[in-house]
C-alpha cells in the first residue's frame, strides 16, 4: 500500500530531514509513527498525503505517486494534522462543503461518531472547545473511509473518557483495505491499539515491526532486583524496584510497553535492533 525507496526530503536541499527512507506498509494495520522531537514525523506524513514533495526518491501510495496529487490519490488520502484549523461554520456546513471531497464519506457514520465523542452539534465548529474541535476532525476522518488514513498527535487535546472512545472507535473502523499511521509521544493512549510500531530516528525508518514479533523477541517485566534477569537491555528504576527489557530468550509472553521500548531503542539503538535483523 506504501512503498517508499531511497527518499530524501528536506526543506533545504543541502539539509536532509529524511535521508535514504526506506518503508513498506500494508493494509489492515494500525501503524505508530514513534520519534524524537524534529525527528521528521510530520514531515514524513506530508510526504505520504503528497503535501510535501521528495527532493528524490520514490514514494508510492495506493498505486500512485503523492506529488502529483490526482483526485482519485486525494480522494483515498486524509491527514488529521497536528495543528488544526476549522471554518466559522455548523457541522452540518462543514459536512456539505467538504466531504463530497471523498466518494465514500459515510455520514451516518460521522454522526454516530459525533454522539460517542458527545458533540452538540448545533454549535459552530469555532465555539468549540480545541478539544471537540479535535473530535470533530477524528469524526470526519473516519468517516471519509479513505485508504490511508495519517493522523499525527490525534490524541493530543483529548480528555480522559475520550481517548478510550478513540481507542474504541479506532479499533472498530479499520478495514482489511485501510491503513492507519498514527505519530504520537502520547504512547500510553495508545499501546493498547497499534499493531505495528515504527520508530523514526537519524533521519530514517529504522524499526518497523509488528507488536507480536517485538514481544517474541523482547520481554517487558517488573522486577526487584536486576540481578533477577537474564540478558537485560534496558530499564529504569520503577515505584518497585525495575522496568526491564530483556532478550526473550525463554519465549514468555509479556505485554509491551511502548514507551520502554521506545526508550530501549533510543538508548541502546544496535543492541535492540540486533535482535530483529
Ligand atoms: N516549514 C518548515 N521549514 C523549515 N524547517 C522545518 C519546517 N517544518 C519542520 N522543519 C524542520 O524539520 C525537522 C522535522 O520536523 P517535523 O515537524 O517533521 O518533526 P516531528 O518529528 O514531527 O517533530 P515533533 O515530534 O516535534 O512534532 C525539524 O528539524 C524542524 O525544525
Amino acid at each position: 500500500m506504501i512503498n517508499i525507496n531511497h527518499l530524501n526530503f528536506g526543506y533545504q536541499k543541502n539539509q536532509l530531514v529524511l535521508n535514504n527512507l526506506n518503508l513498506r506498509i500494508k493494509p489492515g494495520h494500525i501503524y505508530g509513527l514513534l520519534g524524537r522531537n524534529g525527528a521528521g514525523k510530520s514531515s514524513l506524513l506530508h510526504n505520504i498525503c503528497g503535501l510535501l514533495f521528495p527532493l528524490s526518491g520514490s514514494c508510492d501510495v495506493a498505486g500512485q505517486n503523492p506529488a502529483q496529487r490526482s483526485p482519485e490519490f486525494l480522494q483515498q488520502v486524509y491527514l488529521l494534522p497536528e495543528e488544526i484549523y476549522l471554518p466559522n461554520v455548523s457541522i452540518k456546513n462543514y459536512l456539505s462543503i467538504y466531504a463530497p471531497f471523498y466518494p465514500a464519506f459515510d455520514h451516518d457514520m460521522f454522526y454516530r461518531f459525533l454522539t460517542e465523542f458527545e458533540i452538540p452539534q448545533e454549535n459552530k465548529l469555532q465555539r468549540m472547545s480545541y478539544g471537540q474541535k479535535k473530535k470533530v476532525l477524528i469524526s470526519f476522518a473516519l468517516a471519509t473511509q479513505a485508504k490511508v488514513l495519517l493522523m499525527d498527535e490525534p490524541t493530543n487535546g483529548l480528555d480522559i473518557p475520550s481517548k478510550k472512545q478513540f481507542r474504541k472507535i479506532i479499533a472498530g473502523v479499520i478495514k482489511d483495505d485501510q491503513l492507519i499511521i498514527i505519530s504520537t509521544h502520547q504512547v500510553k493512549d495508545l499501546d493498547s491499539l497499534i499493531d505495528y510500531v515504527m520508530i523514526l530516528e537519524d533521519q530514517q525508518i529504522i524499526l518497523n515491526q509488528p507488536v507480536e514479533n517485538i514481544t517474541d523477541k523482547l520481554a517487558f517485566k517488573q522486577v526487584m532486583n536486576l540481578d533477577d534477569v537474564a540478558s537485560p537491555i534496558y530499564s529504569e528504576g520503577a515505584l518497585k524496584g525495575y522496568a526491564v527489557v530483556a532478550i526473550n530468550h525463554k519465549k514468555e509472553n509479556s505485554r509491551l510497553d511502548m514507551e520502554m521500548f521506545f526508550n530501549a531503542v533510543l538508548t541502546e539503538k544496535q543492541q535492540v535492533l540486533s535482535q530483529f535483523n
